[in-house]
C-alpha cells in the first residue's frame, strides 16, 4: 500500500506521515530531506542555488546523509526550495523516491508532489494544509525551542515565500492531486489530525477493496 502525504511547509504533513507509517506498519520517507541534502551539499561546496549545474552536482549523496541534523535548519530549507525548482535536480531524485514508494509492501512518503508526480498510483493521498499564520506559529515555536530568536513575523514571511516558490514553479508544483483528500489541520490537535488522517486512508482503502 502506498500513502502519499503532500502539503506546504509546517502544515503537519511529516507528523501525520510518521503516524500513518506507525499505524499501518509501513516505512516512511520525508522527501523534503532529499532536497535538503542537495541544499546542504551545495552550501558546503559554496555553490549558487540559482545555478542548475551547481545544484545538479550536489545531488549525489548516500542515504545516511538524511540523518544529518543540519538538514533541518531553516536556511537549508530555504535553499532546498530554490534548488528544487531546477528540472535536472528533480529528475536526479525522482527514481530514488519512486523506488522507495514501490518497495515490497508499500510505503508512506511526504512532500510536495508525491500524489501528483512520484506516486500518482498511490492507494491513498492526503493534502495536509493549515493557514499560513498557523503554520508560522508552529514553525516559530519549533525554532524557539532550537534557540532561534527569529520573530514570528519573519517566520510568516519565510513561510509565504516558500509557499510561493513551491506552488509557483514550472516543474512539479505543489498542488492538490485531483483524487487527494484535503486535511486542514489549522484547528486540530496533533492527535485529532492523525485520527482524521487514518479515517481518510481507511475510507480510501475500503472503497478500493469494495470496487
Ligand atoms: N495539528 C497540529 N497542531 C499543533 N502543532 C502541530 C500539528 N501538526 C504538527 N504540529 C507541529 O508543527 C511543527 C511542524 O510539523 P511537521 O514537521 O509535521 O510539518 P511539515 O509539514 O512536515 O513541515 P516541513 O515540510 O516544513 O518540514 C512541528 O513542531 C509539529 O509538532
Ligand atoms: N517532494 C518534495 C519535497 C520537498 N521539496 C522542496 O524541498 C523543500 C524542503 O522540504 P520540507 O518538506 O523539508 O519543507 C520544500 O520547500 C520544497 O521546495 C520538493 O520540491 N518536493
Amino acid at each position: 500500500m502506498i500513502i502519499a502525504v503532500d502539503g506546504p511547509a509546517a502544515s503537519g504533513k511529516g507528523t501525520i506521515a510518521r503516524a500513518l507509517a506507525k499505524h499501518y506498519r509501513l516505512p516512511h520517507l520525508d522527501t523534503g530531506l532529499l532536497y535538503r541534502a542537495v541544499a546542504h551539499n551545495l552550501m558546503s561546496a559554496h555553490g549558487d542555488p540559482e545555478n542548475e549545474q551547481d545544484a545538479l552536482a550536489a545531488c549525489s549523496f548516500e542515504d545516511r546523509l538524511l540523518d544529518e541534523p543540519a538538514l533541518k535548519g531553516e536556511e537549508t530549507g530555504r535553499i532546498a526550495s530554490i534548488v528544487s525548482a531546477h528540472p535536472l535536480v528533480r529528475a536526479a531524485l525522482i527514481q530514488r523516491q519512486r523506488n522507495f514508494a514501490r518497495q515490497a509492501g508499500g510505503a508512506v512518503l511526504d512532500g510536495r508532489d508525491i500524489g501528483t508526480v512520484i506516486a500518482p498510483e498511490a492507494d491513498a493521498k492526503l493534502f495536509v494544509t493549515a493557514t499560513p499564520q498557523t503554520r508560522a506559529r508552529r514553525r516559530h515555536a519549533e525554532m524557539q525551542k532550537a534557540g532561534s530568536l527569529k520573530s514570528l513575523d519573519s517566520v510568516l514571511a519565510d513561510i509565504r515565500a516558500r509557499d510561493r516558490r513551491d506552488a509557483g514553479r514550472e516543474i512539479a508544483p505543489m498542488q492538490t492531486a485531483p483524487d487527494a483528500d484535503l486535511l486542514d489541520t489549522s484547528y486540530l490537535s496533533i492527535d485529532a489530525a492523525v485520527q482524521r488522517a487514518i479515517a481518510l486512508v481507511d475510507a480510501r482503502i475500503g472503497r478500493r477493496l469494495a470496487s
